[in-house]
């Protein structure tokens, strides 16, 4: 297994990239946001512990998390931020771990696409970091133009996550993500041939 770590700011592209990664060159995908949804599910015990920090409020009737009510509050307040990290991403990191290990096997680059790769001190233990690069005015746009989010919330989400710069320091690959989507994908493809090179 030859592992590649996927990392970038909020709404940069990096879905879109992992996407082609898994389509078209075949390479298999851990996704940290599926497996931070994965331990908040009900019955999870970061699920309760979410419930008991921020209040029963943030379940919906259902049980299920009520993302859209912890992002408001999360993104708004750091110190609740902190919190809410602490409960989810030591699992997190467990859970990718255990995802990680299955595929020890395989043969070819498996693409770890995570947003707070560098935040959650884990490029060290990535041989590879592809980072894909837009600036915060790029990111607000898509967030509020394609997303209908909230202005101030985009910049929270934007603002919560470390500076561009901290992710093109620890970058092996960069893939910058201002122009075209079908630029983006000529400069996917490029990456992927200099990872099977
Ligand atoms: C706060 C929550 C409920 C909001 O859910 P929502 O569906 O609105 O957003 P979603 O999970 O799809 O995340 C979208 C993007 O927000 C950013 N983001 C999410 N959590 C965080 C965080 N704690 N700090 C900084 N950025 C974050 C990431 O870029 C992510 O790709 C959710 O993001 C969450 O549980 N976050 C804590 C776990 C986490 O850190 N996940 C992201 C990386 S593993
Ligand atoms: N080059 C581009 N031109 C225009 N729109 C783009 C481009 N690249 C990505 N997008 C759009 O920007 C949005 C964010 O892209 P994507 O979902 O791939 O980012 P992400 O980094 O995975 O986001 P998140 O951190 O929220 O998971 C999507 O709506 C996507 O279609």
């Amino acid at each position: 297994m030859q592992l590649v770590g996927l990392t970038g700011g909020i709404a940069s592209g990096k879905s879109t990239v992992s996407g082609r990664f898994a389509d078209v060159h075949g390479f298999p995908v851990i996704d940290a946001d599926m497996v931070a949804r994965f331990v908040v599910e009900p019955g999870q015990p970061a699920l309760a512990e979410i419930a008991d920090r921020f209040g029963a409020d943030m379940l919906l009737a259902d049980g299920t998390l009520d993302r859209p009510a912890l992002g408001a509050l999360v993104f708004a307040d750091e110190a609740a931020r902190q919190d809410l990290n602490g409960i989810t991403h030591p699992r997190i990191a467990e859970e990718m771990g255990r995802r990680i290990g299955a595929l020890a096997d395989h043969d070819g680059p498996v693409v770890v696409d995570s947003p707070l790769l560098v935040e959650m001190g884990h490029a060290e233990a990535y041989p590879t970091i592809v980072v894909v690069a837009v600036g915060p005015e790029v990111q607000h746009d898509r967030l509020v133009a394609d997303r209908g989010m909230d202005p101030d919330e985009a910049w929270g989400r934007i603002n919560s996550q470390a500076p561009l710069a901290d992710k093109l320091a620890v970058a092996t690959h960069v893939i910058w993500n201002e122009g075209t989507i079908a630029e983006l994908e000529a400069r996917v493809d490029e990456v992927a041939a200099s990872l099977t090179a």
